[in-house]
């Protein structure tokens, strides 16, 4: 509900623009069927008003039709954006591990298909206002034409819409069962996506995938989405049926009511037929409340954290002059994913000083990536604490904290836009320069920070997202294995150039690696074993002869 008021809020002007655009064109409408029902309806068959109060009541009809209808388009693209936008910065105020456990199709249906079933449904909301409208007033006649007519019409509508809302409950039902497989889906598309090598690579694997895999998913959703298409289509016809038996009632039992002539069975007939089109769109709506409903769950289901105003504040400014980062007791678990295993690091207790360069090593699985995410603040401890200096790191202050890092994991994203420390884009010249230190200037060039391409080898990315690093000019820097994929001689200016480089202006480099060669140039170093670091002197794991030339 939070959203739907937050959408309200947003959308208020427009709506309620809508709302009345539409009120006004189905009062016309109305207006304008009783008048034609009196001229048909009188012995001279004369339009009172004549023909210039018809025309001008259809123009007019016809201009408030095209005005109402825009507003409408206006209110569903408007709302589109906004849960767009809504959605996209609740999901990066998210934790990570949160948006982790969910998995990136939860996110991407979330984005995709629930944002477009939900705005279907606001974007419902003033057609059914206006039909609602348009049936109100046509009752209101009818009664005035025949009380007791209304009363039987009455009658047979609230039958009718019971066994509607039997046929929509089970489609209903069908929505929720196929809503669940398009998170299934979502993940077919990304082994599509991303999986695009294997699959090709192995026709075997690409057989199952489509045949057994994605098939399956989309025949049944194709099914589902039948049957359930099917009940609305039958509750549309049923209730077209309601109206055939409202008019036979009219029409048949008309010769046996006193007072019930021509007239008021002409315009008893005329109303309804006109009532038909505006009914139908009201039991037709019904399915994308339906949706909408089903969308809004998945909404709160996942518990995003609402948006803090905060959030559009201007980034904190990172402490200039920070000494010394201590971590003490720290520990993480990820979540139990119900399979009886979950990896805990912990109890971690390091303490990191301002221009030092700390290799982080272990063996696979140990917990290194997992103790990145932990200490630049990525993922909550679940206890012990941080002090940069003598701040304690907590909820309020963790923003901050976290603006001290730069960082490139071992799952990074290279972003193709270069900001620098100030978060605007750097001097091209500038940019230049790196990309000549880093050989790669032949191949990318940028211009207002844009660099004209990313799509180039696992080395080549990780250099750009070194020079992003560069760039960002923060006191605190990890590398999650950065010179994994780079050939010798890169690696070699990483370690005994760039990192250097690095801790002589000040910078403390969290380097995490298997590169046992160059350990010895590491001013301290921790060994991770299943999740807990313990330091070890530099001399007793290198023996390497190239270590600290
Ligand atoms: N997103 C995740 N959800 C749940 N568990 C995870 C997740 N990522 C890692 N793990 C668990 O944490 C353990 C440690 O992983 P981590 O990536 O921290 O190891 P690592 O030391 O960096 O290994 P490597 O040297 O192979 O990169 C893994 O064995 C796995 O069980």
């Amino acid at each position: 509900m939070p959203l739907i008021v937050a959408l309200f809020r947003k959308s208020r002007v427009l709506l309620l623009s809508a709302l009345a655009a539409n009120v006004f064109s189905a009062a016309l409408g109305v207006l304008l069927v009783a008048l034609i029902n009196n001229a048909v309806a009188s012995p001279d068959l004369q339009f009172q008003g004549g023909v210039p109060l018809f025309v001008g009541l259809v123009l007019v009809l016809f201009a408030s039709g095209v005005w109402s209808q825009n507003l409408l388009n206006r209110l569903g693209a408007h709302i589109v954006r906004e849960l767009r936008c809504m959605m996209v910065r609740r999901v990066l105020a998210t934790p990570l591990a949160t948006v982790e456990a969910l998995g990136s199709h939860r996110i991407y249906t979330l984005l995709t298909s629930d944002i477009g079933n939900l705005s279907w449904a606001f974007g419902m909301v003033p057609v059914i206002a206006m039909n609602a409208m348009i049936a109100v007033l046509g009752f209101a006649y009818l009664g005035w034409l025949s009380p007791l007519f209304l009363v039987a019409t009455l009658a047979l509508l609230v039958f009718g819409i019971g066994g509607t809302q039997l046929l929509l409950q089970r489609m209903r039902g069908l929505f929720e069962e196929n809503r669940r497989r398009y998170d299934r889906l979502f993940r077919h598309f990304g082994s599509v996506v991303y999986g695009g090598k294997e699959l090709r690579l192995n026709r075997g694997r690409a057989q199952y995938f489509y045949n057994q895999q994605f098939q399956g998913t989309v025949d049944r959703l194709f099914e589902t989405g039948m049957k359930a298409d099917l009940f609305g289509i039958v509750s549309n016809n049923w209730n077209n049926l309601i109206l055939f038996a409202v008019l036979a009632t009219v029409l048949f039992a008309a010769p046996l009511v006193e007072g019930a002539g021509r007239e008021v069975v002409i315009g008893y007939i005329l109303t309804l037929i006109y009532l038909r089109g505006p009914l139908n769109s009201l039991v037709g709506a019904l399915p994308a409340f339906s949706r909408g409903r089903i969308a809004l769950r998945q909404f709160e289901d996942l518990d995003l954290p609402p948006l803090r105003e905060a959030a559009d504040a201007s980034p904190p400014v990172a402490a200039g002059n920070w000494q010394q980062l201590r971590l003490e007791g720290l520990r993480f678990s990820y979540p139990d994913q119900g399979d009886d295993y979950t990896f805990a690091v912990g109890p971690i207790d390091m303490t990191f000083k301002r221009g030092e360069i700390v290799f982080i090593i272990g063996g696979n699985g140990s917990g290194k990536s997992t103790f990145a995410k932990l200490v630049t603040g990525l993922y909550p401890a679940a206890a012990g604490s941080i002090h940069l200096d003598d701040v304690p790191i907590d909820a309020d202050n963790l923003d901050w904290y976290r603006n001290h890092f730069s960082a490139v994991f071992s799952d990074y994203h290279l972003f193709d836009q270069l900001l620098d420390a100030e978060g605007e884009p750097p001097e091209d010249a500038r940019v230049k320069r790196y990309l000549e230190h880093l050989c790669l200037d032949h191949k990318v060039h940028s211009e207002a920070g844009v660099l004209s391409r990313t799509d180039l080898s696992a080395g080549q990315r990780k250099r750009l997202a070194y020079i992003h690093t560069l760039l960002e000019d923060r006191s605190l820097i990890l590398f999650d294995e950065w010179a994994a994929d780079q050939d010798p001689v890169f690696r070699e200016l990483f370690y005994r150039e760039l990192l250097p480089k690095l801790r002589d202006a000040g910078k403390t480099l969290l380097v995490i690696s298997h590169d046992d060669r160059y350990f010895g140039l590491a001013d301290r170093l921790f060994k991770f074993e299943n999740g807990v670091p313990r330091q070890l002197p530099i001399e007793s794991i290198t023996s390497a002869p190239l270590a600290r030339m």
